[in-house]
């Protein structure tokens, strides 16, 4: 037995929600390209839970859905009101969501209509939470959810108390989309696993919410914006990044398992950033990872992920950096469920084997003779 480091390569399951061949993204077969440019993120959802793009009516349907099932337990506000006011937001989430489970009188329900309504209330509550601890740890009170047909206004809305600017529900909405799936990540992996032992929806989140919150996964967008925080200025680009990468440290935001010439969804999030940029007149952010991009794909021959252009386009949207990670898992839930959902469907435990590199032939020593 041989081991792969870090299952580099090695196929683990097969699915039909999303694929990447020779760097192609697809969700359910339609390219991502096209998906980022005319799907919202209902119809996203719905296609990756049900293999189709939504009539008119299903779209409808999911949209009424998803509002009806916006709405938290009063218990779990009270504990969000709790949590320490600086904690760590994905840990937030990520204590929260298994939360969730407790309420929900049908967590333990392993039928195929019961997991679908649970992914339902999953992806309608996510941003509840999320939008809800935004407030709470400033001292503002959680607001409900004002039923517009878009989980992206209705999260902006929630955040802000405010009626949300079409631009900024637009942007948002297609950063979701592109966030969605994507194949057999670390995350979605994690859920699989989890779930594959049949237990139920909210654990597999959970763990998937724990996944995704590393520097090396989606918490590489928060790092992305530290990083740019940190250089605070253009002129202190190139000093930054040559000492960076003469101490071999990693530069958040490049470089990816899978794309080696590149991630499809880092094209339009990076135009994302500068027509932003443009509107808010603000381009600092933009013009600092253009530069950076030009120094790492130059010198390393490394292409920006999905994680480096959204720090930007989060960061014109007002969105504070500690939720950029919250956010992705907004999104990714989508795929998480869909994944879980397709595990369930045709399930054998996940349970790998290991190579052995440790000792062989000890003994028991009793403790006075260690
Ligand atoms: C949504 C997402 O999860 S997208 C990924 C988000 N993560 C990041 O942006 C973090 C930064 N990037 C990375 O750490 C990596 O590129 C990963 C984790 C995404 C993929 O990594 P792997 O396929 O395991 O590649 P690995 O980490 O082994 O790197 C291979 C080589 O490229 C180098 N490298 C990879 N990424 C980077 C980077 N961002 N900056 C500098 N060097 C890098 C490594 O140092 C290594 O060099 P070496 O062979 O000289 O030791
Ligand atoms: O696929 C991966 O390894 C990471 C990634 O880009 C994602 O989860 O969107």
């Amino acid at each position: 037995m041989t081991a792969t480091k870090g299952l580099e390569g090695i196929v683990a399951t097969t699915s039909s929600i999303s694929s990447i061949v020779d760097g192609v993204l697809t969700y359910r077969g339609i390219d991502i390209d096209e998906l980022a440019e005319h799907a919202t993120f209902e119809e996203v959802v719905y296609l990756l839970w049900f293999g189709k793009l939504p009539t008119k009516s299903e779209l409808n349907q999911l949209q009424q859905d998803l509002n009806a099932h916006s709405i938290i337990p009063d218990a779990l506000i009270e504990q969000l009101q709790m949590y320490p006011k600086d904690a760590n937001s994905m840990a937030v989430l990520r204590t929260a969501v298994s939360s969730l489970a407790l309420y929900d009188q049908e967590s333990g329900d392993m039928s195929t209509e019961s997991n679908v309504r649970k992914a339902i209330k999953l992806q309608a509550q996510i941003p509840t939470i999320i939008a809800a601890y935004a407030r709470i740890r400033n001292g503002e009170k959680p607001i409900a959810s004002k039923g517009y047909p878009s989980l992206a206004a209705n999260f902006l809305y929630m955040m802000t108390g405010e009626e949300p600017d079409p631009v900024a529900i637009k942007a948002l909405d297609k950063a979701l989309v592109l966030h969605a799936d994507h194949e057999l990540n670390a995350s979605t992996f994690a859920a699989r696993v989890t779930v594959a032992t049949l237990t139920d929806i909210y654990s597999g989140i959970t763990s998937a919410i724990g996944t995704l919150k590393g520097p090396l996964h989606g918490g590489a967008n928060e790092a992305v914006m530290a990083m740019l925080e940190e250089i605070d200025s253009i002129d202190n680009v190139e000093a930054y990044i040559n000492n960076k990468l003469s101490n071999k440290e990693k530069i958040m935001g490049f470089g990816h398992r899978v794309y080696k010439n590149g991630d499809p969804r880092a094209k339009h999030l990076q135009a994302m950033s500068h027509e932003l940029g443009v509107m808010k007149g603000n381009m600092k952010w933009y013009d600092m990872s253009i530069k950076i991009e030009a120094m790492i794909t130059g010198e390393k021959g490394l292409k920006p992920n999905v994680d480096f252009y959204s720090a930007s386009v989060y960061t014109a949207l007002g969105i504070p950096r500690d939720l950029f990670t919250p956010i992705f898992a907004f999104s990714r839930t989508s795929g998480w469920t869909a994944h879980i959902l397709e595990q369930y469907e045709n399930n054998r435990l996940i349970r790998p084997r290991a190579e052995y590199t440790g000792l062989s032939n000890q003994h028991y020593i009793s403790i006075e003779d260690r």
